[in-house]
């Protein structure tokens, strides 16, 4: 069995529709669904808000890198393109822990280097679990030593799921 935490972000096309696709794509696999959140673009690029929710799931049969295909796969069918480093996307399925692996694979490094800096995956992940723990931190540590404009600048809108 293994236990997932899984960004999902989109600022281009439907993005309510493109992010309820990607939930339905886990099928049974998922356990909770945070809420929506609209966040301003993190990064530098200046770029539409986008839409951010956080799944957990899970999966007897799944490990991190399979976890990572199916991220993908999902991003696949948005049909993501890849244009710039941090810029509009479609779909981004980020793969934020997996159980306790940790991993520094350029292909797959976990827990995700950038996630404890990103308050639109912390705040919907301290939603979903509260006691929720990144690299030996509590997440809600995390989230506190955020700039109050970073923290803030997260707003909970209509669920998409
Ligand atoms: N934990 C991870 N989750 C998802 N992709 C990862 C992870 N670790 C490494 N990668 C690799 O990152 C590469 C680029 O991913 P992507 O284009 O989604 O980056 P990004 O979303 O623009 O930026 P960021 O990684 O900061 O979220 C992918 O080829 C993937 O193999
Ligand atoms: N608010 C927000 N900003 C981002 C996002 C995202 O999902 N939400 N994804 C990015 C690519 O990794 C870059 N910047």
């Amino acid at each position: 069995m293994s236990r997932v935490v899984l960004s999902l972000g989109s600022n281009l096309g439907d993005s309510r529709s493109l992010l309820g696709a990607a939930v339905d794509g886990l099928g049974d696999t998922v356990v909770a669904v945070s809420p929506t959140y609209a966040t301003p673009p993190w990064g530098g690029v200046e770029q539409d808000d986008f839409l951010n929710l956080v799944v957990v799931a899970e999966d007897a049969d799944a490990d991190a890198r399979e976890w990572l295909l199916r991220a993908q796969r999902l991003e696949q069918v948005a049909e993501r393109i890849r244009a710039e480093r941090w810029g509009p996307r479609t779909l981004d399925v980020d793969v934020i822990v997996c159980d306790d692996v940790v991993s520094d694979d350029p292909d797959l490094t976990l827990p995700h280097p950038r996630a404890h800096l990103r308050a639109f995956v912390l705040r919907p992940w301290l939603d979903v679990d509260p006691d929720a723990v990144l690299g030996g931190v509590p997440v809600r540590d995390h989230l506190a030593a955020l700039s109050p404009a970073d923290r803030d600048g997260v707003r909970r809108v209509d669920a998409v799921r």
